[in-house]
């Protein structure tokens, strides 16, 4: 019987594929799978959702391993089993703005995809702020006069440059991580250790 893992479509897609490949994986039916959304390889069977279905899939038992960006766990809190750190999907969080932004009086407003963890970091620094839920190209908002700041991802610093915005405050790293469905865990320990120890070699040799 081979497991099933739920993959995070789009950017960390092809990173997790790289990641298989310089691993020993036969990565061609992933690479092959066209529009199709799910395959099987040697190894195991791999669906493919958006990040936050893929959380969905793995608490249901569907899937009994997925590769998720830390971004996610933080703001769902899905009751699954966070396993390791990949290496990939390496990226930082930070409040970002305007260079010359100031808060008008009352409180911070911040534009992000991500409210939980941007109203958890502001509280621990004894901050109340208010929060503009967006769906993404967030570094728009303060160009716009929607929010003074933005909470996002960012990586190479491109996006916020290239809008003239600027890191304000980092906030944490973080990077794609293996997570399991808890039962999964228990009842399949033996077909999913060799690919778990596969992932977590991968990390320690690094
Ligand atoms: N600029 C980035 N650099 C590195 N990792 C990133 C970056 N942006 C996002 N990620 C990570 O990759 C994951 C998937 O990002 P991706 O942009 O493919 O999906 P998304 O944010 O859900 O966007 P979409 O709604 O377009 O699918 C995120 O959850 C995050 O962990
Ligand atoms: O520092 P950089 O390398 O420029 O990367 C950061 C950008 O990448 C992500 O956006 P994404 O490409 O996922 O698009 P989105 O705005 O639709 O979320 C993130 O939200 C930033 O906008």
């Amino acid at each position: 019987m081979k497991p099933v893992i739920a993959l995070t479509k789009g950017r960390l897609e092809k990173q997790f594929t790289e990641f298989l490949k310089s691993n020993g994986y036969d990565v061609a039916p992933l690479l092959d799978k066209g529009r199709r959304l799910q395959v099987e390889t040697d190894d195991f069977f791999a669906v493919f959702a958006k990040g936050i279905d893929v959380t969905t899939y793995v608490e249901y038992g569907i899937a009994d391993l997925g590769i998720v960006g830390a971004d996610i766990l933080l703001e769902v809190q899905p009751d699954v089993f966070d396993l390791l750190p990949l290496p990939f999907g390496k990226c930082r969080f930070a409040v970002a703005g305007l260079p010359t932004s100031e808060v008008r009086g009352g409180k911070q407003r911040i534009a992000t995809k991500y409210p939980n963890i941007a109203t958890k970091y502001f509280r621990e620094q004894g901050k109340s702020i208010d929060i503009v839920k967006l769906e993404g190209s967030v570094e728009l908002a303060p160009l716009l006069g929607l929010a003074d700041d933005i909470v996002d991802i960012v990586e190479t610093g491109s996006t916020l440059k290239e809008n003239g915005l600027i890191v304000k405050e980092e906030m944490f790293s973080l990077s794609a991580r293996c997570i399991a469905n808890r039962n999964s865990l228990k009842l399949k320990k033996s077909i999913l250790a060799p690919i778990i120890d596969s992932f977590r070699m991968e990390e320690v040799a690094r």
